[in-house]
């Protein structure tokens, strides 16, 4: 029995726990629609939520020409890797003073990252400060009650919201300037520039309010999660020797086949690490992500044998799959040798971007960051948690309590 009935957020609704009722509701369209609760929905609000069929699949289809797939995120590879290299260097030396908070660290170095893809690179250290701050009230109220009072949740992020959005509304607007004056030619496009470009299906000029939206949009898929996965990349490897040893063997590796002159990662070297990508399938999995994916039934669904009335919500909770031993021998273990069979998908039971229509755009960017985060963690560096057995809260994503408090040590002598 896969199926639990729930009435969380309100309305009715049923938990689906098993692989082949998952797929079968993920893919199926035109029986069931996004069902995210009311304040996720309006927190989020961007031409990517709020539309469906061939709209959102013209829409989603420019996003994805501009992060997904290794050709197009080849032009962000020095950057990113430049941003991880000051990430880290600022947590060592933050270190010497006192223990720092890791997850703090990924949040901030996750935003810059975004930041730089989506908006360019050239804003001020205290813009992406600001936002940072003001997006950690906005994602702590994704799945709050909606009551739109003083003290609530739900109030100070569409405060919040309200502050970002005047933030990138005048970033859109400089970068209108920008490319009216000519003053942007030599630069690269970012989003900002797609966005602006593009037309919807209609053939009409995405109003700026909707460029702003999506940006936001990107902004909080993309942050927390992220950083929550690099975050639990770093503790499960420092508590996995054998598996540190297999990762760091490999990076030393790649660095001994490197040409002398050449002082960035390769797409080529990304694709040469192998056991990494498993790490990243193995964090990915067994990371305790407490957020279900959900739907809501257009009609009357019949699933094996279960009727899911119309207006029901539908939970899709991942984690029936990916911590079940029909499908993962010891399940609970961090084993990123278990995907040595290269069955990537463990016949579809993995799937932790989601299925369908809605697939997860920014799988392939989480998935480089990571690689290149851990290549420069593993080689240069170790971090000792201060409380291993510090117990997790889980909203938004699982932390430690205390932030993941601990210290970052340089061991090499680069
Ligand atoms: C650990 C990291 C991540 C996980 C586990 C994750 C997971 C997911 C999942 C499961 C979905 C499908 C939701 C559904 O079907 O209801 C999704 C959608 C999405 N994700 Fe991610 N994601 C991650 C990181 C990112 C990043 C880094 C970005 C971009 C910067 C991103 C952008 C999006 C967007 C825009 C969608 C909506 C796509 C659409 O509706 O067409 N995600 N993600």
């Amino acid at each position: 029995m896969g199926m639990y009935k729930t009435h969380l957020f309100m309305n009715p609704g049923i938990f689906v726990c098993t692989l082949e009722a998952s797929r079968k509701i993920l893919s199926d369209d035109n029986k069931f629609k996004l069902g995210y609760p009311e304040t996720t929905l309006t927190v989020t609000q961007s031409p990517l939520t709020h539309v469906s069929g061939e709209e959102h699949n013209h829409f989603r289809r420019l996003i994805i020409a501009s992060i997904l797939g290794y050709n197009s995120l080849a032009k962000f590879l020095n950057p990113i890797e430049d941003i991880v290299i000051e990430s880290l260097k600022g947590m060592a030396s933050r270190s010497t003073e006192q223990a720092i908070m890791l997850m703090e660290e990924t949040m901030a170095l996750s935003l810059r990252v975004i930041v730089h893809i989506f908006i360019g690179s050239y804003h001020h250290h205290d813009t992406i400060k600001q936002v940072e701050h003001l997006l950690a009230a906005v994602d702590d109220a994704l799945f709050s009650l909606p009551i739109n009072f003083p003290a609530f949740p739900y109030y100070k992020a569409l405060k919040n919201r309200k502050k970002v959005e005047e933030i990138l509304k005048s970033i859109v607007e400089e970068r209108k300037v920008m490319i009216k004056d000519g003053s942007k030619v030599t630069e690269k496009k970012d989003l900002v520039d797609i966005l602006l470009e593009m037309e919807d299906v209609n053939g009409r000029k995405l109003k700026g309010e909707d460029i702003v939206n999506t940006l936001i949009m990107l902004f909080l898929a993309g942050h927390v999660t992220t950083a929550t996965a690099l975050m639990w990349s770093v503790i499960f490897l420092t508590n996995n020797t054998l598996a540190f040893k297999k990762a760091k063997e490999e990076q030393e590796e790649i660095l001994r086949s490197r040409p002398p002159s050449q002082k960035h990662l390769s797409i080529e070297e990304i694709k040469k690490m192998v056991y990494l990508t498993k790490v990243f399938n193995e964090v990915i999995r067994v990371t305790e992500w407490a957020i279900p994916l959900c739907r809501e039934a257009t009609t009357d669904v019949d699933i094996n044998g279960y009727i899911i009335p119309k207006g029901w919500r539908v939970f899709i909770w991942q984690r029936g799959c990916h911590r079940s031993s029909e499908y993962f021998s010891n399940p609970e273990d961090f084993n990123p040798s278990r995907w040595d069979d290269d069955d990537f998908t463990k016949g579809g039971a993995f799937f932790p971007f989601g299925v369908g229509t809605r697939m997860c755009v920014g799988r392939d960017l989480l998935k480089i960051e990571m690689l290149i985060f851990l290549h420069h963690f593993i080689l240069n560096y170790k971090f000792e948690q201060k409380n291993p057995e510090c117990p997790l809260s889980y909203m938004l994503a699982p932390v430690p309590k205390d932030n993941c408090l601990g210290k970052m040590t340089k061991v090499s002598m680069e």
